[in-house]
């Protein structure tokens, strides 16, 4: 078990019920919250039979904190004295007990997919209308509107299609992704209810404060003003895509609690790395983050960039790097990141053609529940059939029995996997080969496991690897070229950020002057404009690296 710090006991000891805990990437922030919830409990805080609420906002980060706390909570106290969900299990649990106070069936059908996309597929629309569509259907639901105030907002020029979309939800008795915590807003604004749910809940923990929206967080507030630990960096706000709004929360919640913790001292990464994000800082927001311990990262850790002709060499040359690191340390962790899945694709064709071993985070990693679904479904798979169903998502849940599941969280993952599924299947992989893409119970050993991990920036959020290497930083992939406003720029900075300080050891910043196109041909791509910053920390070249590798002391590094 780890010695806390100073500011982890304060964070643990502090009388106040309700607390900001701001840090950047990498200084304890989990352990933190373990620590706090430990004194909540042990000082009669939040007596039995109170129950601690803890939100989280994917099942990866609930894992970490379960095994967090399982350091520091017997079993009986972490299954009767908390409760782990994210906002969908949250407010699917207020609608399934409390509809009725809104005046709604309980029974009606929660999400279990994207329902709009699917119906925009069908009836033909194209990408950026569907987009518009979802995201005017979004808009119309963050607020606290009741389903009449939806359909009148939505009765103007413009709106037609989302208005048909609305009432056709309605009318099938349905609900989507955007409607639970609508809706749970509304059973929360009655009294009674929120009086049960306070009552229930002695306290509430948000690991992530920056990835709230401001509806989650007046769902927060209602269950747990003033009696609410919040965790998180601005600098980590990379969900601005799912309505999260950094700023506007951390005001509002800088204001709600009476005390602030803030600490800066990294104690995962060396001071190469930290300089790499701290150089960021400017972009991100974040504070500058110093190590807790330099003196202990051999050569004090490793910070370069290479630059390549074409993304083919670059997969090369980055699948010899992170075999020359695994070689040289098997113990270790080598994180690949890339903005998107498709701009990694060379590095895991070299690896391939190698017959190097690495791990695939968008693999079907499942629960064992999960994995045994689909396994058994993907078994006796009707291929024809399936080619030939007009809904094959429909056809899907069908075949894997979705409907017997009652669990919110297992309904979730059975959907996640399925659509998993879908992907593959559309991309004419066969049901043999996704069943043996099927990973059972892996989704806790990936984050330990030794070895080569390919993943996204959104993925790896909360994880660290002992060296990260990010692919494809260039102009259009990293700053995607999606982002046009200001804010959108702050966030893609904000994704580089959360990249490179999963790293201990060290970082590799790569890119390529050549890019080819889906369709293969070759672009040519400029460098990412966050060069220009990182370069500040005066990383390595190519060459430099070469010779970090060749010179440093691998069974010191190894071990630390
Ligand atoms: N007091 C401590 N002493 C030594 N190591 C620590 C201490 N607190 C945390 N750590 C280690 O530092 C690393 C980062 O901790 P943690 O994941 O809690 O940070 P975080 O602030 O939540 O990071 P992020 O914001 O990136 O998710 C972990 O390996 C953790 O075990």
């Amino acid at each position: 078990m780890i010695r806390p710090t100073t500011s982890q006991l304060k964070i643990r000891d502090a009388a106040a019920r309700d607390l900001l805990v701001v840090a950047p990437a990498g200084c304890g922030k989990t352990e933190a919250l373990a620590l706090r919830i430990q004194g909540l409990l042990h000082r009669g805080d939040v007596t039995s039979p109170q129950k601690i609420l803890i939100t989280t906002f994917s099942n990866r980060a609930r894992d970490n904190i379960r095994d967090r706390l399982n350091e520091y909570l017997p079993i009986s106290e972490m299954r009767e004295r908390i409760a782990i969900t994210n906002f969908h299990g949250l407010a699917a649990r207020l609608f399934r007990a409390h509809a009725n106070v809104i005046g709604l069936d309980p029974d009606l059908i929660l999400p279990d997919g994207d329902w709009v996309g699917a119906q925009a597929r069908d009836k033909g629309l194209d990408f950026n209308t569907t987009a518009a569509l979802q995201k005017m259907l979004r808009l119309s639901k963050q607020e606290p509107r009741t389903d009449a105030e939806v359909d009148a907002l939505l009765q103007k020029p413009g709106c037609e299609k989302a208005l048909a979309f609305e009432r056709l939800r309605v009318e099938q008795g349905r609900l989507t992704y955007d409607d639970l915590p609508r809706l749970a807003e509304l059973i929360l604004a009655h009294d009674v209810v929120a009086d049960l749910y306070r009552a229930h809940f002695g306290a509430v923990i948000v690991d992530e404060f920056q990835d709230l929206t401001p509806q989650q967080l007046r769902i927060v507030n209602r269950i747990g003003y003033k009696r609410t630990t919040y965790a998180g960096d601005l600098a980590q706000g990379i969900y601005g895509f799912a309505g999260a709004k950094p700023n506007e929360v951390y005001a509002a919640i800088r204001a709600e609690c009476t005390e602030v913790v803030e600490f800066s001292e990294s104690h995962r990464s060396s001071p190469a790395v930290l300089a790499m994000v701290n150089a960021l800082g400017g972009l991100t927001g974040g504070n500058a983050l110093t190590s807790a311990d330099p003196e202990s990262w051999p050569n004090g850790g490793l910070a370069a960039i290479a630059h390549h002709r074409t993304a083919e060499a670059e997969g090369e040359w980055i699948m010899k790097v992170a075999r020359a690191l695994v070689a040289r340390a098997p113990g270790h962790r080598v994180g690949i990141i890339a903005r998107t899945v498709g701009r990694r694709r060379f590095v895991e064709g070299a690896l391939e053609a190698e017959d190097i071993h690495f791990f695939r985070w968008d693999d079907g990693i499942l629960d064992t529940d999960t994995a045994r679904t689909i396994k058994s479904m993907l078994t006796s798979f009707d291929l024809k059939r399936y080619l030939a169903a007009p809904d094959k998502m429909t056809f899907l849940y069908d075949a894997s029995g979705f409907d017997s599941i009652i669990d919110p969280s297992g309904r979730e993952s059975l959907r996640d996997a399925l659509t998993w599924c879908y992907d593959l299947l559309r991309d004419g992989v066969t049901p043999q080969e996704v069943r043996g893409r099927v990973r059972v119970g892996d989704a806790t050993t990936l984050v330990s496991a030794p070895g080569i991990h390919l993943l996204t920036g959104h993925v790896g959020k909360g994880q660290q690897f002992d060296w990260v290497i990010v692919v494809g930083l260039e102009d259009g992939v990293l700053p995607d070229f999606r982002a046009t406003t200001a804010e959108e720029k702050t966030e893609e900075a904000r994704v580089l950020s959360v990249m490179m300080s999963r790293a201990r050891h060290g970082v590799i910043l790569s890119r390529a002057a050549s890019v080819p196109t889906n369709a293969g041909r070759p672009m040519s791509r400029t460098p990412s404009s966050f060069f220009g910053q990182v370069a500040a920390a005066r990383p390595l070249d190519s060459k430099g690296l070469v010779e970090w590798i060749t010179q440093a002391d691998w069974n010191v590094i190894a071990s630390r």
